[in-house]
């Protein structure tokens, strides 16, 4: 097991920023921690880390209890905060050899790694430039390269993706899931579920500090009863007409917002039929008809009653 989390509580005077926190991730995982801003992502990561102290809980890395001196198990373990933490007065190269010195002394291994880390972010081009030179995506590219380019085992990846370009987002991406393939196993924080969704293998949604569901995307998905949504637009459609839509077999639940009419099943197949030969045999015009499976959202919203986007 890499990290192993128990019952961990950490508060700011009374504020209490995570409460009875407990997991585990194993070797080779894509670990999303999922939640809206002021959740406690950082938190728990500052926690893992040793930065911050807390009251309660235990957490054991590679096996051994962390402390702030575990200097042995800091060696393999990489971070990227969410603030870009890079020297400004350095090049993008010479920043990168930096961080990478801190734990790699030996010069012709270091330039190999740092090269490497140059062509992972895509910053071949840019490794002269000082950052302030550098656009708001490359800026967090390089604090990913300064944080990744000794290799780690453990990489804590926090926020990354905010405020960035959806290009570079996607490079980032891209980057974190071949570092995964390399043998990194990756911590990773967001609160855009649909990141979390594309990359992570198991994913904690966190509220208020505590877990509220633990699992891979499909295990959450199925730990409500959603279903699938449906959606169409129906001007015409009468009062009378949306209660036998609600009464078809399998639609839990059927909404409608102005001309919009949304629809939930607790069943995938052949809802779509039965509620196009519904539609037909009233002759009800439509348009737009769609079917959507549930979202991280929909979880979070089922089970918080709020949603999970600021
Ligand atoms: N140093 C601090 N002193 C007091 N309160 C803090 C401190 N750091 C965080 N908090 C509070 O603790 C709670 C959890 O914050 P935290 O930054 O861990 O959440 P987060 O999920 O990482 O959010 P974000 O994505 O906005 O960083 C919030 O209510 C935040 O305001």
């Amino acid at each position: 097991m890499i990290i192993e989390v128990s019952n961990l509580k950490k508060s700011y005077g009374p504020l209490v920023a995570v409460n009875n926190l407990s997991f585990h991730i194993e070797e080779g995982e894509v670990f999303g921690l999922l939640g809206p801003n002021g959740s406690g992502k950082t938190t728990a990561i500052n926690c893992m880390l040793s930065l911050l102290d807390f009251e309660e809980g235990s957490i054991r890395i590679f096996g051994k209890e962390m402390q702030p001196d575990a200097y042995d198990l800091k060696k393999d373990i990489g971070v990227v905060m969410q603030e870009v933490a890079v020297f400004h007065e350095l090049t993008v190269y010479e920043n990168i050899d930096y961080f990478c010195g801190l734990y790699v002394s030996d010069k012709l291994e270091r330039k190999k790694l740092v090269e490497e880390a140059l062509d992972f972010t895509g910053l071949q081009e840019f490794r002269k430039f000082l950052p302030k030179k550098l656009s708001g995506g490359l800026l967090r590219r390089l604090n990913i390269a300064c944080g990744i380019a000794h290799k780690p085992k453990l990489i804590f990846l926090d926020e990354p993706t905010v405020a960035v370009d959806p290009q570079s987002r996607n490079s980032i991406l891209e980057g974190i899931l071949k570092l995964n393939k390399e043998g990194s196993t990756i911590v990773y924080t967001s609160h855009y579920m649909e990141e979390v969704e594309t990359i992570c293998s198991r994913i904690m949604i966190i509220d208020k500090g505590e877990a509220i569901a633990t699992g891979t995307k499909e295990e959450l998905k199925s730990m409500i009863h959603l279903g699938s949504k449906i959606s169409f637009d129906a001007s015409t459609i009468e009062e009378a007409q949306l209660e036998k839509l609600a009464s078809l077999p399998h639609v839990t639940e059927v909404k409608k917002n102005g001309t919009f009419v949304t629809l939930r099943a607790s069943e995938e197949n052949g809802t779509l039929e039965s509620i196009l030969a519904f539609l037909k045999a009233e002759q009800i015009p439509y348009n737009n008809i769609h079917s959507e499976m549930p979202t991280l959202n929909d979880v979070f919203l089922e089970i918080t009653g709020k949603e999970l986007r600021d």
